[in-house]
């Protein structure tokens, strides 16, 4: 079983709770809350440009040449198509510069952020995609489920329509080719490290969904507001 199969079965189960998460199901139905899909546009724009970067680490970790423009470009795509999509749905929200220049991340987006930062700074190429591949993946299945949904809010069906993409489908199978071939060249600890990465970020794409859906603040802001219900 190629490498990429195995670490997608392992991942199973997380992946499964992903497609049946609330987000995912009433985002489908269109009965998600747009309070909810604003909070994920707002964490999910400072991911993306986050993840960006990480493509751009992997493009200087790369070996060759060619693996390096690859790369480069999609670090380029990331930032032209998806956070346009994100400036749309801003526009649509009716997101202010306001409230976005008083963003802060929540604690699930920057720990997911910082673990593929992490397995960037520590390791080669195969860690910078075995970190990055569930991102693609991930979406590009949650696609294809949600793909016939007809949700009666558009912008739900905008976001739907991105990820059922045959552009999208080609990124996809692109790195999961990569990391096939990288994981054949490496030792067996290497391969475990990958593994590792992969099934954390898959935890941490479930993550994300409980966080946008819980609206997740640091615990400081809790402890405000626990404050302020105490107090009054
Ligand atoms: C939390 C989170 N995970 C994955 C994606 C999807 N995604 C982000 S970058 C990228 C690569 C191609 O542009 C893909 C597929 C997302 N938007 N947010």
């Amino acid at each position: 079983m190629s490498f990429t199969k195995e670490v997608r079965k392992k991942a199973d189960p997380i992946w499964q709770a992903s497609f049946h998460h609330p987000f995912v199901k009433e985002l489908g139905e269109g009965t998600l809350d747009l309070t909810r899909f604003r909070y994920y546009v707002m964490q999910d724009a400072y991911y993306l440009r986050h993840f960006a970067r990480v493509q751009a680490i992997g493009a200087a970790k790369s070996t060759d040449l060619a693996t390096t423009a690859r790369l480069a470009h999609h670090a380029q795509s990331t930032c032209e198509a998806e956070l346009s999509l994100h400036e749309t749905f801003a526009e649509l929200l009716g997101i202010t510069e306001e409230e976005k220049a008083a963003f802060i991340p929540a604690p699930t987006a920057y720990a997911y952020t910082s673990h593929m930062y992490r397995a960037a700074y520590e390791g080669h190429l195969g860690d910078v995609i075995a970190a990055i591949l569930p991102c693609y993946w991930l979406y590009y299945e949650i696609g294809e489920r949600l793909k016939d949904c007809k949700p009666a809010e558009p912008i739900y069906q905008k976001w739907i329509g991105t990820y059922s993409s045959d552009w999208f489908r080609s990124l996809v199978e692109e790195q999961i080719a990569r990391l096939d071939a990288i994981a054949e060249a490496v030792t067996e600890a290497d391969r475990k490290r990958m593994e590792q990465h992969f099934l954390i970020s898959s935890e941490y794409e479930y993550e994300f969904w409980e966080m946008a859906y819980r609206l997740e603040t640091w615990p400081s802001a809790r402890k405000e507001i626990q404050a302020y219900v105490h107090n009054n």
